[in-house]
């Protein structure tokens, strides 16, 4: 007989890694980053300025935002070859795979790809963090038969990643707006997403490799792919009435309502949801048109009566990027390429302190032996 050591399924709760990037203080409903909490930083911080303290470790003084901003455009260049391999992908193939795909290529233009040093990996990070916009936007375009598209240098990086996604130059309330919710989807401590590229980094492998392996881990609709999910579930609805119907049926087949619930949140709302819904509200005032804040406050009351669930950031970063004119297939594109940031420090932080992952099993199957 095998001695059965205590599993917990999905490692719920089960520290997995020592970190000095992010913690989730749930009591206190703050996300810490580096010492700051994100949600506080929200208020008065850009993704740009975020970028730099999760690479950094530090805010960035005015000069040093100025220098990180020209470093990400500094690094806009993505290989043509990108572009032709993503031309040669079937049509009905997912950004998100076709993002997993772009991204790989980018491995063999290393030269010094064996380099793991603290500077070598920060150097890809920014420069990851520079092409990802131009990634995600032609794994749509170029996918669905569109001529790429090219960022535009005039432009910040958010404002330019968007105008990138409509093809018009956003407002300063849209750029804000957008900006901010890549900061919210910029690093939260260890989801399946970050654990993922921690334990391929932790082979040695590259950052190429893990980044791509986290990709694949936010496709799933328990993880990233909610936010897309929530957008196709909100559009089967025209009021308000329809959706508090749909939603008690799904209920009553014992579906999941995407959106709602979190390993960590599980019985409260996610401090970035309610970020995300006031800027929901901002874009319902600027056009008028209220239906969709309504339709979700209403979602969000039958959850908690029927379920005791709360939402999480992607019930209402669906709405907001449907406001804003992105289409659906590139909203969990877009949550990777915010997430990139996070992804990076960590994978830096295992090259730098790095022990295999490597866990064991309680085995279930027969012995014959
Ligand atoms: C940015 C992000 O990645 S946030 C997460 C995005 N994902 C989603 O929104 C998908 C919907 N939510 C879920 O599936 C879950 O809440 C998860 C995956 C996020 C967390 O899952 P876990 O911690 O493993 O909890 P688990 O799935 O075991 O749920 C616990 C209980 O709550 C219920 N529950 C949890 N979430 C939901 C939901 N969204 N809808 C209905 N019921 C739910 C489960 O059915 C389960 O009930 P049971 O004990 O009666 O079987
Ligand atoms: O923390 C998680 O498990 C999922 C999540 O909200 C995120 O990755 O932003």
């Amino acid at each position: 007989m095998e001695t059965k050591e205590k599993y917990v399924p999905g490692l719920e709760g089960v520290i997995a890694a020592e970190t000095s990037i992010s913690f989730l203080d749930v009591e206190k409903e703050q996300i810490i980053i580096q010492g700051y909490d994100l949600i506080e930083l929200s208020k008065s911080k850009d993704y740009a300025e975020i970028v730099y303290l999760l690479l950094e470790g530090s805010l960035p003084t005015a000069a040093e935002k100025a220098k990180v901003e020209e470093i990400l455009k500094h690094n806009y260049d993505v290989p043509a070859n990108v572009m032709d391999v993503l031309r040669l992908l079937p049509k009905q193939t997912h950004p998100m795979d076709g993002m997993r795909t772009g991204l790989s290529v980018l491995a063999g233009y290393d030269d010094v790809i064996e380099d793991r040093t603290l500077s070598a990996n920060k150097k890809r990070a920014y420069q990851l963090l520079g092409q990802l916009p131009t990634i995600t936007v032609n794994s749509h375009r170029v996918i669905n038969g569109q001529e790429p598209v090219y960022p535009l240098q005039d432009l910040s990086y958010s404002a330019n990643f968007l105008y990138m996604i409509t093809g018009e130059k956003p407002s300063e309330l849209e750029v804000e707006i957008f900006d901010r919710l890549l900061l919210l989807y910029s690093e939260h401590e260890m989801p399946n997403s970050t654990f993922a590229a921690r334990v391929i980094a932790s082979t040695n492998s590259d950052i190429y490799g893990a980044l791509t392996g986290a990709i694949a881990s936010l496709k799933g609709n328990l993880h990233g792919g909610a936010n897309e999910a929530v957008m196709y579930m909100l559009n089967e609805v025209k009021t308000v009435a329809e959706f508090e119907e749909l939603l008690l049926k799904k209920l009553q087949k014992k579906e999941k309502i995407m959106g709602f619930g979190h390993r960590v949140y599980m019985k409260k709302m996610d401090p970035r949801a309610l970020i995300t819904k006031e800027a929901l509200r901002q874009l319902c005032e600027k056009d008028g048109d209220y239906l969709l804040l309504e339709i979700c406050e209403a979602g969000e009351k039958i959850m908690e009566k029927e379920k005791g669930l709360y939402p999480n950031l992607d019930y209402y970063a669906a709405p907001v990027y449907w406001k804003l004119g992105i289409p659906i297939p590139l909203y969990t594109p877009i949550f990777f390429s915010a997430r990139t940031a996070g992804l990076a420090a960590h994978v830096i932080e295992q090259h730098e302190n790095n022990r295999l992952f490597r866990p064991r099993v309680n085995y279930t199957g027969e012995r014959h032996v």
